[in-house]
Order: structure tokens, then C-alpha cells, then sequence
């Protein structure tokens, strides 16, 4: 015999069910903040509560489970917005962006990752996201990537702050908030940073189109050049000395050579989020 069909009002009440168990599950997790916070303020952690590192997994995990009809996009969105959220109630902090690398881009990487509920400010350029965060080294400050000017530099003068992080945490072909930025931050908790790419920053001479090329042969990436000054993202597994020794063959040697961060590697699905 078959089954009577079932009307709207047996789904809905079927989505009323689903709807309050999860949000009996979010109030479970709210729950565990004051937890967290005192098991925080009880070890050596201090200051932001950002965990980079512990996102950086979580959200890779998030994605490499996920299936369904519900598109990839909405699901990291959703779950961006609850870390952040939670990272919010533990110790309040801001997120600064700059408009120079396009206004609109920018403020989608802060939406996408951090909620609505974590302040959003906008400033000129980088160099004035990296001055707000100095003045409040609670705050995390976005900077693209690929944003002109040197403004690393200032990272390298200032040993208070560096990068802890590079967004998005998984790449994939359309992503919502794609535009590559890094994650300016205090200095962090012990562990609370993934260090599989760092960044180094260093003044050069003799640096040549070959010196270039030597960079990407020893598994490393120029990101960024600055009047004599150089921005790299090193894999870990790669010795400062063999990225040296390598230039030195090229004729260019760094100078003044300071570490700015780190982030987690690069992490990239292919599948398109929005299906
Ligand atoms: O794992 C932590 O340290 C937390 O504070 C929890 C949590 C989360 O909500 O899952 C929030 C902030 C951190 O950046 C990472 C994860």
C-alpha cells in the first residue's frame, strides 16, 4: 500500500524539529564559552582569543565532510560566522580592512569570515589597518596578498605585530570572499599559529630577474618586492640557508632578513562551492 503523500505542514513541522535542535545545540556550544575563557585565562594563553591554527583544521574537516544539497558556500559561511562569533564573546575585538585593494572585496573577506556581529572598519590602505592594530593589538587587521606599497615593511620594524593567517582557509574555483588576504594580528598565544608557510621579509642587493626565478626553483614564492626590499612565503620544510645559498649562485643576497608570520599551507578543493 503506499505511503499517503506527505502535505507541507508534515515538512514543516519536520524543518520546526531540525531548526530547534539545532539551535539547542548552538546554546550547548554558547555554553562552553565561559569554559573556554577560564581554561584561557588558567595556561599561558592571554590576549585574542583567535586560534588560527585550530580554524585553519576545523574548516578543512568542515568542508572535506560536508554533502548534501546545501552548497558548499553557505555551509563554510555559516560556520565562519559561528567561530568568529564565539571568538567575539571571549574577548571582543575589531576587524580593519583597507579600501585600497577594492572596497567591496574587502569588506566580503571580513563578512564572510568573521560575521556581522564582530565590528567592521574600514581605512585607506594597509598601512593604516596595521596603524589601528597597533593601537589595539587585540584586534586582527586584513591586508591583500597582493596589496602595493611595502606595507610589510612596517612588520618587519614592529616585532609586536605579525601575520597569523591567510584567507580563505580552503581555496576553491568561485569562492564568495576569495580575494587572498592575510590575517594581521598581536603577538599570538603559544601553538595558536599555524607556521607551514612563513614570511620573511629582508633588504637585498644584486637582485636580478634570475634571483626570481631561484626563489620559486628552491620551492619558495616572491610575493611581494618593494624598492631593494623583498616580501617571501617559505615553506617550512625549507631552510632559510638553502634559499641563501641558492640566491648567493644567482648573484643577490638578502640582508637585514626579519620574520614577519606565518599561516597555514595553502589548502585547495576543486570543487565549485556554489553546488
Ligand atoms: O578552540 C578554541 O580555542 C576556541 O576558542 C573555540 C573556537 C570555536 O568556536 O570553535 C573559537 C575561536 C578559535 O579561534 C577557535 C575555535
Amino acid at each position: 500500500m503506499n505511503r499517503p503523500m506527505e502535505t507541507l505542514d508534515d515538512l514543516r513541522r519536520d524543518i520546526d524539529r531540525i531548526d530547534a535542535e539545532m539551535h539547542a545545540l548552538l546554546i550547548e556550544r554558547g555554553s562552553i564559552i565561559d569554559r573556554l575563557i577560564a581554561v584561557k585565562q588558567g595556561s599561558t594563553e592571554s590576549g585574542s582569543a583567535f586560534r588560527p591554527k585550530r580554524e585553519a583544521d576545523m574548516m578543512r574537516a568542515l568542508l572535506a565532510r560536508h554533502t548534501g544539497h546545501l552548497p558548499l558556500d553557505t555551509v563554510e559561511s555559516i560556520w565562519r560566522v559561528i567561530i568568529s562569533t564565539f571568538t567575539y564573546v571571549q574577548a571582543p575585538y575589531r576587524v580593519h580592512g583597507a579600501a585600497s585593494g577594492g572596497a567591496a572585496a574587502e569588506r566580503d573577506v571580513a563578512r564572510f569570515h568573521f560575521g556581522f556581529t564582530v565590528p567592521y572598519i574600514e581605512h585607506s590602505d594597509a598601512e593604516a589597518v596595521i596603524a589601528a592594530v597597533a593601537e589595539d593589538p587585540r584586534d586582527l587587521g586584513l591586508i591583500p596578498v597582493a596589496a602595493d606599497g611595502g606595507w610589510w615593511r612596517m612588520l618587519a620594524r614592529n616585532s609586536a605585530l605579525q601575520v597569523i593567517a591567510r584567507l580563505p582557509f580552503v581555496e576553491r574555483p568561485g569562492h564568495p570572499a576569495a580575494l587572498a588576504t592575510f590575517v594581521v594580528g598581536g603577538t599570538p598565544a603559544p601553538g595558536a599559529t599555524a607556521d607551514d608557510v612563513r614570511l620573511l621579509v629582508a633588504e637585498t642587493s644584486g637582485w636580478s630577474a634570475a634571483a626570481n626565478s631561484m626563489v620559486a626553483v628552491v620551492g619558495a614564492e616572491v610575493l611581494a618586492r618593494h624598492d631593494t626590499a623583498v616580501l617571501i612565503a617559505l615553506p617550512r620544510e625549507i631552510e632559510l640557508k638553502r634559499l641563501e645559498d641558492g640566491l648567493a649562485a644567482s648573484g643577490a643576497q638578502l640582508e637585514d632578513t626579519a620574520w614577519i608570520g606565518s599561516h597555514a599551507a595553502r589548502h585547495s578543493v576543486d570543487t565549485a562551492g556554489a553546488s
